[in-house]
């Protein structure tokens, strides 16, 4: 089967991350996730990624560099990390599509919230990418 790109935006304030909570599919409601979504057929991963986060958050974002690895997903989706800045200009993040609530979670905070899944070890490495030690956890991971 051939994998398929799911791109997820590491936003950053400063050394503020933007988590998003997931408002649906039911199994994955109440789970934080970086906003994103699936690579289009056609679509290079930093346009997909700018184009997610103008439908999802209401936001002009440039998108930064990858952080390096992929995590799976359910098959055949492999989740990619790219990491994003807002455009001087834009909107603030809103929670427009797929979530309910959104956190800039300084580095302290970042387990605060419940991830998904692949989303640990992707956060924790795109912290780290960053040159920031994230602090240990999240709690029974
Ligand atoms: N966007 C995003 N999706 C993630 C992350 N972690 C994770 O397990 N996923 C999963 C949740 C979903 O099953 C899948 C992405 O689907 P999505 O619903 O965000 O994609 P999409 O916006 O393109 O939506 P659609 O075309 O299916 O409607 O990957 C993450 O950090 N960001």
């Amino acid at each position: 089967m051939t994998e398929r790109i799911v791109v997820g935006a590491a936003l950053l304030d400063g050394d503020r991350l933007l988590a998003a909570r997931r408002s649906a599919p039911a199994e994955l409601a109440g789970r934080w996730e970086l906003p994103g979504g699936k690579v289009e057929e056609g679509e290079t991963p930093d346009a997909a990624l700018v184009r997610e986060l103008r439908e999802e958050l209401g936001v002009d974002a440039r998108p930064g560099e990858r952080v390096p690895g992929q995590w799976p997903l359910k098959p055949p989706y492999v989740l990619h990390v790219w990491t994003a800045s807002l455009l001087p200009g834009s909107a603030a993040p809103a929670p427009l599509e797929d979530h309910d609530a959104l956190r800039w979670l300084s580095p302290g905070e970042i387990w605060d919230v419940p991830w998904l899944a692949a989303d640990v070890p992707a956060v924790h490495r795109t912290l780290t990418h960053l040159g920031v030690t994230p602090p240990a956890g999240p709690p029974g991971a």
